[in-house]
C-alpha cells in the first residue's frame, strides 16, 4: 500500500519546495483548501500532483468514506472496547436521529444541553448560589480528556467570558490543588467534579481535599458541587445530587468529550449562545467532512500531510505552533487528541503495525517559541514539519500593530523554514563585514539554514467560539483518517493501564505499610531513598 509513496519520496529526493512554486504559479492555491472561512495551506511541502494522487489513493484502498458513515452513524467501530464512537452527535443540533443499538441518541443529548445551559444561565445570574453568595469561582477536578478539553478551550477564549472565573485542577500533586484553591472563597466556589469514569485517582483524591476544603472554609458541598460522569451510580455514592449531575454515555471518548457536559467550565465562562457557536463551528466541519471529495476535504488533507511527513519521509516529531497566545494549551490538548489516539503498534486485527505509528506531537506558541527551540527547527539535523496556526486579526483592536507583528512573524517562519539561506548568501554577509579566508568560511557555515524544511498554515479570520470548534473537529477527524489509514482503533488507550495498575500495587509500599520486596532493585532502591528522607 506504501510502495507508491515511498518510490515517489525517493525519486523526489533531491527536490526542492521552491521549484514546485517556480514550476506552478498556481501552486499556492492549488494546494490550499478553504472551508467556511479558514484556509489550510500545505503547499509548502514536497507534496506534489503524483504525490498527492499517491495520497489520496490510500483513502480509496482503506474505504476510507465506509468508516467514515461507520463512525456517524453509531456503529460500534472502537472494536477493543465495544463502543460507538460519536462525540459527532453532542455538535448535532440540527442533524436529525443518530441511532446506537437502534435507539435514538439525541433526544438524551440535546436534553443534557439544555440542563447544561440553564445551569449555567442560573448561576451565571446569581439564581444558583454558594452558602456566602452568588458563584464567583468554578473549579474543575479533572484529569486528561476532563480537564486538558475544558481548560484549553475557556483559555482560548477569554475575551468571550462574562461568567465566573474557571480554574482547572488535574494533578494529584497537592501542590495543584492547593495552588488553586488557596485564594478563593469557599462559599462562593463551585466544584465540577469531571470524570467520565468517576474513579479516577487524580480526580478523586483532588475532589475529596476539594469537599474537605469547602467543609472547613463554611461553603456547602451538598450545595456546591456537580458532576459531570457517565457513572451516575458512583456520582450519587459520592453524595452529588442528581439535578446536578450530568451523563453522557459511553460512545464520547475522554479526549472528544469537550463538547458535551466536560464542556461545562465553558459555558459557565461565556454563556450558552458562545457554546452553541463553538458547537456549530465542529457541527460545520462534521458537514464538510463528510461531503467534500477527498482532494478537497481538510481534514483528510491534513492528514495525509502529516502521513506523508511521519510515515513516508520518517521525521519522527510534529511541531504545532499556533501564533495566538489563547491557544497554547492547544498543543496539550493535540498531544492527547493525537497520541492517545494514535500511538499505537498493534492494528484493528491484532498483527503489528508495519509502519510507524502516530507521531510525537509538541509545540508552543509563537512568538515565543522562535526565542527557545526554532533553532534546532531551522537548522537541526531532523526536519520537524511545522504546523503554522494564525488569525487574520486579534481581538484587541487598539493593540492591531502587535497583531500585525505576530502574523508577520509567522509567516516568516514558514518562508525562512521553505527558503533557507545558502552558504553563498552566508560568506556574501561575511565579506560584507570585511572577512576574508578560512575565517569567513567557518562564520559563514554557521549561518547557513539548510532550508527546504516542510510546513503547513491554517489561517482564520479571528478566535471566536465558531473558529475554535472547526479547529478541534478538523484536528479530530484528521487523527481518525490517519488512524483508519493506520488500520489502528484510535479510540482506546490501553497503553495508560499497565503504570495505572502498577502505581496501585506501590501506592502501599510507598506509605510504608509494604515492603518493597518482589520489586525490581532500581524501584525498591528509589523507594528506600524517598522513605529515608522524607519527614
Ligand atoms: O474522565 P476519566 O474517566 O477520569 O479519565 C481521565 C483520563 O484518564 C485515562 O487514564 C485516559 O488515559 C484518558 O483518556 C482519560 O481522559
Amino acid at each position: 500500500m506504501w510502495d507508491e509513496l515511498n518510490h515517489l519520496r525517493d525519486e523526489n529526493k533531491n527536490r526542492w519546495i521552491m521549484d514546485l512554486f517556480e514550476r506552478d504559479g498556481a501552486r499556492a492555491d492549488g494546494f490550499s483548501v478553504e472551508t467556511g472561512d479558514m484556509r489550510f495551506d500545505y503547499s509548502k511541502t514536497l507534496i506534489d500532483d503524483a504525490v498527492r494522487a499517491a495520497l489520496i489513493e490510500l483513502c480509496e484502498k482503506v474505504d476510507l468514506s465506509r468508516h467514515r458513515d461507520a463512525m456517524f452513524t453509531g456503529a460500534a467501530i472502537n472494536e477493543t472496547e465495544g463502543r460507538a464512537v460519536l462525540h459527532t452527535a453532542l455538535r448535532n443540533l440540527d442533524g436529525g436521529s443518530v441511532l446506537v443499538d437502534g435507539q435514538d441518541v439525541m433526544p438524551g443529548v440535546l436534553d443534557t444541553l439544555a440542563r447544561m445551559r440553564s445551569f449555567a444561565e442560573d448561576v451565571r445570574k446569581g439564581a444558583f448560589a454558594g452558602a456566602g453568595g452568588s458563584i464567583t469561582d468554578v473549579v474543575n477536578i479533572g484529569i486528561g480528556g476532563s480537564d486538558l478539553g475544558p481548560a484549553m478551550a475557556t483559555l482560548a477564549l477569554e475575551p468571550y467570558h462574562d461568567g465566573p472565573v474557571c480554574h482547572f485542577v488535574s494533578n494529584v500533586d497537592g501542590a495543584h490543588v492547593s495552588d488553586v484553591l488557596r485564594p478563593l472563597d469557599p462559599t462562593r466556589t463551585l466544584v465540577i467534579v469531571a470524570s467520565k469514569s468517576f474513579t479516577t485517582t487524580e480526580t478523586m483524591t483532588n475532589a475529596r481535599t476539594a469537599r474537605a476544603w469547602m467543609l472547613d472554609g463554611g461553603g456547602d458541598p451538598a450545595g456546591q458541587f456537580a458532576a459531570v460522569s457517565t457513572a451516575l451510580d458512583k456520582t450519587e455514592a459520592f453524595g452529588i445530587p442528581a439535578e446536578r449531575v450530568f451523563g453522557f454515555g459511553d460512545w464520547v471518548g475522554g479526549r472528544y468529550s469537550v463538547w458535551g457536559p466536560i464542556g461545562l467550565p465553558v459555558i459557565l465562562a461565556m454563556g450558552p449562545q458562545a457554546f452553541d457557536a463553538f458547537l456549530r463551528g465542529g457541527q460545520a466541519m462534521d458537514l464538510h467532512f463528510r461531503s467534500a471529495a477527498w482532494a478537497e476535504n481538510m481534514p483528510v488533507l491534513l492528514a495525509l500531510t502529516g502521513l506523508w511527513h511521519h510515515q513516508i519521509c520518517g521525521y519522527p516529531t510534529r511541531a504545532v505552533l499556533p501564533y495566538d497566545q489563547r491557544l497554547s494549551r492547544l498543543p496539550a490538548y493535540f498531544q492527547q487528541l493525537e497520541m492517545e489516539s494514535n500511538g499505537k503498534s498493534v492494528a484493528m486485527s491484532g498483527s503489528s503495525l508495519t509502519v510507524p505509528s502516530g507521531p510525537v506531537v509538541w509545540g508552543e506558541p509563537g512568538t515565543n517559541g522562535q526565542h527557545a527551540f526554532y533553532q534546532l527547527i531551522h537548522q537541526g539535523t531532523g526536519v520537524v514539519p511545522c504546523e503554522f496556526m494564525i488569525a487574520a486579526e486579534g481581538h484587541e483592536p487598539d493593540l492591531a500593530h502587535h497583531h500585525r507583528l505576530l502574523v508577520a512573524n509567522c509567516l516568516a517562519q514558514s518562508e525562512a523554514l521553505m527558503r533557507g539561506r545558502s552558504l553563498d548568501e552566508a560568506r556574501e554577509r561575511m565579506a560584507a563585514k570585511g572577512l576574508t579566508g578560512d575565517e569567513l568560511d567557518r562564520q559563514a557555515r554557521h549561518r547557513v539554514f539548510a532550508g527546504n524544511r516542510p510546513s503547513t498554515t491554517l489561517v482564520y479570520p479571528k478566535l471566536t467560539p465558531f473558529v475554535l470548534g472547526q479547529i478541534i473537529a478538523l484536528y479530530e477527524h484528521r487523527v481518525f483518517v490517519e488512524g483508519v489509514i493506520l488500520g489502528i482503533n484510535s479510540f482506546d488507550q490501553w497503553g495508560v493501564e499497565l503504570g495505572k495498575e502498577l502505581a496501585t500495587s506501590l501506592a502501599p509500599i510507598v506509605d510504608g505499610e509494604q515492603s518493597a520486596e518482589g520489586k525490581d532493585g532500581s524501584t525498591a532502591a528509589l523507594v528506600g531513598f524517598v522513605l529515608k528522607h522524607r519527614g
